[in-house]
């Protein structure tokens, strides 16, 4: 079983070849659940974690009938029932200058000395969290329990925040493990909740709850447990029936204004593939390619 929560009518696996996550295909909605899946250890991710995460959320960016990403964890922990969304990196596999993998983790293992050697000590969550970011589609974090740490800076990164009004809980220890994520973790979240609560969150590392985390506007919506992942679903279906292309520009319009000249990057990208599909683009392809002078002169300026 997934998780209590989970409704297996209305999902199909993707794979079943990941080990840390399970990923699943909504059957009736054009949606992905990506969900964390070590709940005893609050769903804290080891590198090998952050492996399939990154590959499931890349496969997931790239399916063009896919217009949701639902990212939560599944639960309770069998030790004693508890609810994560995740509690960010695995301090039992932290070494000197990151998170390490371990012979019980089943691809590194295979792995050769000198691959393992590059990439020991890796902190490769922040490349997760710039996917969710720049994904063209939007990423719901459904929060059914804890989100602390790393784990509560991939909650800040998502588009949205849903979570269960009687087991989220908000947390911010990274100063306890001697750990700091300077960008969207903090960063980003004073822009969402205001400085001094930012500040507050990291400096305090006070706990929070749904209802608080609401108030403070870093959550949109608060749940009832049992209703988490029947509303996130719900939440999914109405996204995905809007238009994609504008859903995408709105993404990357929201971005821009936090992301310099890198979201200025992915929006003009975007606007330029845009650009691509006109007539106009086409007759300055063709021109090139039959030797002659555009003839520009036909196209409207448009105002
Ligand atoms: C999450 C807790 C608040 C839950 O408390 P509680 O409900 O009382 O449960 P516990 O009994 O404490 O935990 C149950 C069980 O889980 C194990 N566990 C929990 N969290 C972790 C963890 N992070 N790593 C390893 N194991 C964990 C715990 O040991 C228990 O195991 P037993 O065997 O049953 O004893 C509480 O558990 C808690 O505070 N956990 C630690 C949270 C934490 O400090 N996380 C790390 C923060 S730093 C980080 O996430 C990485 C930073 C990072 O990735 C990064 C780096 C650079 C820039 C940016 C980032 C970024 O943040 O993304």
């Amino acid at each position: 079983m997934v998780s209590p929560i989970f409704d297996p009518d209305a999902w199909e696996p993707v794979t079943d070849e990941f080990e840390d996550i399970t990923y699943h295909r909504g059957v009736d909605v054009p949606a992905v659940r990506i969900a964390f899946d070590r709940p005893a250890v609050r769903n804290a991710f080891r590198p090998g974690t952050v492996d399939e995460l990154y590959a499931a959320l890349d496969h997931a960016r790239k399916q063009a009938d896919v217009g949701c990403v639902l990212l939560t964890g599944n639960g309770p922990s069998p030790k004693d029932g508890g609810w994560a969304f995740c509690a960010g990196g695995d301090q039992s596999v932290r070494g000197g200058s990151g998170y390490e993998y371990r012979d019980d983790d089943e691809a590194a293992a295979e792995e050769d000395e000198l691959v393992r050697e590059a990439k020991a000590g890796r902190l490769h969550i922040l490349e997760v969290q710039r996917l969710i970011r720049f994904m063209p589609k939007p990423v719901v974090a459904v929060v059914p329990g804890w989100a602390v740490g790393g784990g509560h800076s991939l909650h800040v990164v998502c588009d949205l925040t849903l979570a269960s009004e009687a087991e989220a809980k908000f947390l911010q220890t990274d100063p306890d493990v001697a750990s700091f994520d300077g960008g969207f973790g903090s960063a980003y979240l004073a822009k969402q909740i205001g400085q001094k609560k930012a500040r507050e969150v990291f400096f305090r590392g006070k706990t929070y709850s749904a209802d608080e985390a609401e108030e403070m506007g870093m959550v949109n919506e608060v749940v009832p447990h049992e209703d988490l992942e029947t509303v996130a679903l719900e939440w999914a279906d109405e996204m995905t029936r809007k238009s994609p292309t504008a859903m995408r520009m709105l993404k990357y319009a929201f971005n821009m204004a936090d992301d310099g000249l890198v979201g200025q990057q992915v929006f003009a990208g975007e606007a330029t593939r845009l650009a691509y599909m006109t007539a106009e683009a086409q007759e300055g392809r063709d021109a090139f390619l039959e030797g002659r002078e555009p003839e520009f002169r036909e196209y409207p300026w448009h105002y």
